[in-house]
């Protein structure tokens, strides 16, 4: 039986290297997406299983931001189903995913620029009793409490990032890499499950794109964070991804390890031989 009911679970599971298998947290099933007369996502299947950092690359215009943006619920698709650990997710909206658990980090950092970095990271948890008018006035101990225990969080959290020293600073003062560890240290302040980053490298300093390496690979391996990595930078998807999806015209051309897309003639002339970023 299909989602196409609505409510019933999909089990899936998705092969490992050593020839296991493993559950698939994120199952896109045949989704196709057309703007005006370009078919810019064509039957695509992609799974990424639960707690691996999986990365998606191609040459420009494959449609790479377009199927994230499918999976996020910040765009509809033309057809077929996206299902988020076994849950038909198809079309929910973004904010309904982010409950879930399901988050995506844009290629232009979203920062709060008139809140230090601290106060964009307090911003985040969702439902909080303080932002309801009848609960400060009902409630105003546990209100302080949970305010308290946010704070708490995200002090943590800045320490975990290593912006302790800006933490005070207006974000829109910090630099673009600083930025981006913020929005990862964002994902951090909810209980996200699978995290979706869209070239987080982007005009990141190799300092600081060391310290978002780091980060990651923590998140993945001591919070269990699973991740799917839109990346340009090859350096970075070759430390953190396995495996990595080759996306060509809006499908999949390839799937394997970094060594084998690196040895694939056919990723080699859609993608490292034509349009290498
Ligand atoms: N809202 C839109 N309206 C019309 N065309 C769009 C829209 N969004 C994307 N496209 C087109 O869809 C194609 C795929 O774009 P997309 O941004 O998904 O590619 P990408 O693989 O992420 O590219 P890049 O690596 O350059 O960021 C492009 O031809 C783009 O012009």
């Amino acid at each position: 039986m299909t989602g196409a009911l609505g409510c019933v679970p999909r089990l899936t599971t998705t092969n490992n290297i050593d020839g296991t298998t493993m559950s698939a947290i994120i199952d896109v099933q045949h989704v196709r997406k057309a703007f005006g007369g370009l078919q810019v996502i064509d039957d695509c299947s992609i799974q990424v299983a639960q707690g691996s950092v999986t990365g998606l690359i191609g040459p420009n215009g494959a449609g790479k931001s377009t199927l994230f943006n499918i999976i996020a619920g910040a765009l509809p698709l033309d057809s077929g189903q996206v299902w988020l650990d076994g849950e038909d997710i198809t079309n929910r909206p973004a904010n309904e995913l982010f409950h879930k658990g399901l988050l995506r980090t844009f290629q232009i950092a979203h920062e709060f620029a008139n809140m230090t970095a601290l106060e964009n990271l307090m911003m985040v948890p969702p439902r909080q009793s303080g932002e309801h008018l009848f609960s400060t006035w009902l409630k105003p101990r546990a209100v302080g409490r949970e305010e308290a225990e946010v704070c708490r969080r995200a002090l943590e959290v800045i320490d975990f990032i290593g912006l302790h020293h800006v933490r005070n600073e207006l974000a829109g003062n910090l630099s673009g890499g600083q930025k981006k560890l913020l929005e990862l240290g964002r994902t951090m302040m909810t209980d996200a499950r699978i995290v979706l980053l869209d070239e987080i490298a982007a005009g990141v300093n190799r300092t600081l794109l060391g310290d978002l390496m780091r980060n990651i690979e923590r998140l993945n391996r001591e919070m269990g964070y699973t991740f799917l990595v839109i990346e340009h930078d090859m350096d970075m998807i070759a430390r953190l991804c396995d495996p990595v999806i080759v996306l060509a015209q809006g499908s999949v051309m390839m799937e394997g390890s970094i060594e084998e897309i690196r040895n694939d003639k056919r990723v080699i002339e859609a993608y490292f031989g034509a349009d290498v970023a």
